[in-house]
Formats: structure tokens, C-alpha cells, sequence
């Protein structure tokens, strides 16, 4: 059969590079295609190092050509894997993405310390301050933010943006939202794979439509596993806030999401850690305070790392009843709770400020404005 060198390039048109969001003829990941008779050798360079992304490439690629060209052709597939340079710490990875100013992703080590309590209400507080704001809901074991804003019964919609077909974030209290559990069943199980999980969290980024955000926040899930390590390398995430309870286990799991994120391959600048359920004050006895998980257990460890220690939230009734109706405590205004979440946010922009201080100048175009809050 005959064909030519541009019968593959269309044909490759159609696969997304992985943890890109472009083909890979528009990403420039070809860089070089031979073809001979009934054989093609593509040559790809991809960023993603994970021995799935080059699998999948490669069997993307041969799937194209023979559903596109011609099914008896002989392709063989050469993936080179280009790193991520390590000379600039602060480096951000990643494809930038053109419409998101800030990317932030909150992260902890162990299950159920109120990562998701805390991303919601800064996101609320960053919203106050009138930022435009964006959450992503990456817990692919259990997402929770559509209930915590109460849009647990919305579903994204398609709408078209410069001819391609994107999904259209929920929107509640001023916060655009794009969680797994719009497309899930809440009484099923859902078990996410590694690289299923990637493919779907990257969608829910490069397919959607945000719009412009200056902060698109990412609740990541507890641990520190396969989907982390795929998100952060994939995207240009300016900083990360690992949350924590003051208790020991919780700490430890704390200090290795810290680790995680300060890894090698990894390096994302760590913003602070939070501290939640910090202690927990009784209404008749408003002045005592019970350190029921311990006290100033991250503070501490912020300081052994050498980490900025953003701020405490207490235990409270009403945060748990706040999340539990989707109606955030940060959005209760003139209340201790609305102040404490500002304050913790506060904290965390002026952590992104010097962060984006020591970036290349290119790349100092994240932030311009943060009214009280300040690089010092
Ligand atoms: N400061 C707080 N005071 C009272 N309840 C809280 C507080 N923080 C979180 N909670 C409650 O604790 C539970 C767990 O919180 P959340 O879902 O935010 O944790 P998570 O770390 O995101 O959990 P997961 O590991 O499942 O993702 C929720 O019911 C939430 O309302």
C-alpha cells in the first residue's frame, strides 16, 4: 500500500501526549517520522518519565496508523523520554497553562485530616478577596467537593471554545469546580488506576473550561502515590500546602508529603503546612482550649523542615456541619472561623509571592495584587 509521511502526521493529529493537552504533532513531540516501503519508524519525545506514559504513546501510536493509514503497516515506535531540567529549583514544570495564573495543590499524608475542609474554605477566602478562583477535585478515592459546595447533583456541561468540544466547571459561591464526583456513582466504588486516574484528572485541566483563574487550587488525594506523582509532573503547580492534625501518625505522614513534593524529580516548592483540629474549646467554657490531638505538633514539624508553618484551625462543630450542608464556614462573615481561614490564606499568598519572587522572569507574571499581604 502506498502512503506518505503526511498521511502519518494527520494520523498522529489525534493522540494527546501525555499529561500535555495538545496532539502530538501541535506539542512538536515528533521528531521524526521515516517511512519505507510498508514500514514507519516515528521517532516521539515525551516529558512524562513513567513507564506507562511510554507504552501508551507507542500504542497510541500504533493504533492511529493502522486505524488512519493502513492496518498491515509495519510501525515501530522510538519514545524518548526528555527530563525535566534540574538546574532551577523553582522551575515550574509543565505546560503552562495560559489561563491559570497560580496553581496550588493541597495535599496531606494521612486520610481524613480535613485536606478537603481546608481547600474549600481557601477557596472560598481567595474568592472573598476577589480572586478568580478554581478547584479541581483530584481525590480519586473519595471526592467530596461537590458535596462541600452543594452541587452534588450538577453535571458538568460540554460547550465549544475555538472549535473544540470542553467542559464547562459548576460554579457555586463564586468557586469554579471540577470534581470526579460529577462523574461518578455515589453509591459505587470506583477504583481509579494509576494511569486511568492521570488521563481522566488531566481532562478534567486541559479539556475544561476555566476561563481565566488567578488560582486554580488542586485536592489532591491522602498519600503520596501514583496520581500525585503524575499531576505534579505534568503541571506547572507554582507551590504546594501539605495539611496536618498535631497528632504524631498524622505528622509522620505529613513529613513524607513534604518529602514528596521537595523529591528530585518531583520539586515542588512546599508553601507551609496547616494545621487543622488544633483544639478544640468548649461553648460553656469559651476561654479554655483542649489540645485533643496534641499541641503544636505542626508547628513543630514546620519548623524541624524548615517549612512556613501557615496557621491553625480549630476543631469545631460548625466546620463539620458547615462541610456537611455545602455551605463552606468561610463564607459566615464577621465570625472568628471567617478570619481564620483568611488569615491562613493570606499566609499562603504572601509564601506565593516569594515563591514566584525567585522564579525566571518570564515567569513572574503570576501574581501582581494581594492586598494585605506581602513578600517580607
Ligand atoms: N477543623 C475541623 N473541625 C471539625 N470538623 C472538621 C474540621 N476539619 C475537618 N472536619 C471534618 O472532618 C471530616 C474529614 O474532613 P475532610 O473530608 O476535609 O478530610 P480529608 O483530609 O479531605 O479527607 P480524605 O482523606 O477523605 O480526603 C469531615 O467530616 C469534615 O467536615
Amino acid at each position: 500500500m502506498s502512503f506518505t509521511k503526511q498521511d502519518i502526521y494527520t494520523a498522529l493529529e489525534s493522540i494527546t501526549a501525555p499529561g500535555e493537552g495538545k496532539s502530538l504533532v501541535e506539542n512538536k513531540n515528533i521528531s521524526n517520522i521515516v517511512a519505507f516501503g510498508n514500514e514507519v519508524v516515528v521517532d516521539v519525545r515525551i516529558n512524562n518519565p513513567t513507564l506507562q506514559a511510554k507504552k501508551r504513546v507507542e500504542s497510541d501510536i500504533k493504533k492511529a496508523i493502522h486505524q488512519h493509514v493502513g492496518d498491515s503497516i509495519d510501525v515501530k515506535v522510538n519514545v524518548k523520554v526528555e527530563a525535566a531540567s534540574k538546574e532551577n529549583p523553582n522551575q515550574i514544570k509543565g505546560k503552562e497553562i495560559p489561563n491559570i495564573k497560580n496553581i496550588i495543590a493541597i495535599a496531606s499524608g494521612k486520610g481524613g485530616v480535613g485536606k478537603s475542609t481546608i481547600t474549600a474554605n481557601t477557596a472560598v477566602s481567595l474568592a472573598k478577596m476577589g480572586f478568580s478562583v478554581g478547584v479541581l477535585d483530584a481525590d480519586i478515592y473519595g471526592p467530596s467537593m461537590h458535596l462541600m459546595f452543594d452541587v452534588e447533583k450538577e453535571k458538568p456541561v460540554s460547550v465549544t471554545v475555538d472549535g473544540r468540544s470542553k467542559m464547562k466547571p459548576i460554579e457555586s459561591y463564586g468557586v469554579k469546580l471540577l470534581s470526579l464526583g460529577f462523574f461518578t456513582n455515589p453509591n459505587q466504588a470506583v477504583i481509579w488506576r494509576g494511569p486511568m486516574a492521570s488521563k481522566a484528572l488531566n481532562q478534567l485541566i486541559f479539556d475544561a473550561d476555566w476561563g481565566e483563574l488567578d488560582f486554580l487550587l488542586i485536592d489532591l488525594p491522602p498519600g503520596t502515590g501514583d496520581v500525585h506523582l503524575s499531576i505534579v509532573q505534568a503541571l506547572p503547580i507554582n507551590g504546594a500546602v501539605v495539611v496536618s492534625t498535631p497528632q504524631n501518625i498524622a505528622l509522620a505522614d505529613a513529613k513524607k508529603g513534604v518529602a514528596m513534593f521537595q523529591q528530585e524529580s518531583i520539586n515542588v516548592p512546599v508553601l507551609g503546612i496547616v494545621e487543622n483540629m488544633s483544639y478544640f474549646t468548649p461553648e460553656e467554657l469559651p476561654d479554655n482550649k483542649y489540645y485533643i490531638f496534641g499541641k503544636d505538633g505542626a508547628k513543630n514539624l514546620a519548623e524541624d523542615i524548615q517549612t512556613q508553618f501557615l496557621g491553625e484551625v480549630p476543631l469545631v462543630q460548625s466546620i463539620r456541619e458547615a462541610g456537611d450542608v455545602g455551605h463552606p464556614v468561610a463564607l459566615q462573615e464577621n465570625t472568628p472561623l471567617e478570619k481564620a481561614f483568611a488569615d491562613i490564606t493570606k499566609e499562603m499568598l504572601s509564601q506565593l509571592l516569594k515563591r514566584n519572587a525567585n522564579l525566571p522572569p518570564t515567569e513572574v507574571v503570576r501574581i501582581t495584587t494581594m492586598s494585605g499581604c506581602s513578600t517580607k
